[in-house]
């Protein structure tokens, strides 16, 4: 396994009076879902700045006040062999500067909590989300095969005193 396999990525979830605004990703791996916003994080970037700069690119706005909610492993195997490791920051907003708007990349949507459209998002989606919105921190690792899911595991952080 070569670094070039392994990915550093961010997953911003906008909520905000009761909502939660989702992008229908228009391009790359995912085309199609719903998520949130996000992606790799770039040389020379913090993982904060990199879901800030995200945010703006994909949706137009800025975030405030990040929560950073946990971390997701996403191992994708073809025939036996990584073809890619990606390490996912998951964050919460509560606020934010702008109007979301469309790009190139991304369309904004909001959804209420309880409509999220679990059917057209990434598979293991509905084992994690739940429980970030209910404010919750994560740790999930999932392995797929040809971006299919075929083993999960999902646990909540206990924050240390
Ligand atoms: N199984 C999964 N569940 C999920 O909720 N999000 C996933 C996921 N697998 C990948 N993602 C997200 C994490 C990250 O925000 C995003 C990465 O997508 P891309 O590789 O398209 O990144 P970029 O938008 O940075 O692409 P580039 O513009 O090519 O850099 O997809």
């Amino acid at each position: 396994m070569n670094y070039g396999m392994i990915f550093i990525e961010t997953l911003v979830y906008v909520v905000k009076e009761g909502k939660v605004l989702l992008i229908r990703k228009k391009r790359g791996l995912g085309a199609g879902y719903y998520n949130g916003i996000g992606g790799k994080v770039e040389d020379g970037e913090n993982v904060v700045s990199a879901a800030i700069r995200e945010c703006r690119e994909e949706v137009g706005i800025t975030p405030r006040n990040l929560e950073w909610m946990g971390l997701l492993e996403f191992w994708n195997y073809e025939d036996d062999r990584v073809e890619s490791v990606h390490f996912v920051h998951v964050f919460l907003a509560r606020d934010f500067d702008g109007t979301p708007r469309e790009s190139s990349e991304a369309e904004p949507i909001w959804f209420g909590i309880d409509e999220i459209p679990y059917n057209n998002m990434w598979e293991d989606d509905i084992m994690w989300l739940p429980k970030v919105l209910s404010d919750k921190r994560v740790y999930g690792r999932f392995e797929f095969d040809r971006w299919r899911l075929i083993k999960s595991e999902v646990y909540e952080v206990i924050p240390s005193k």
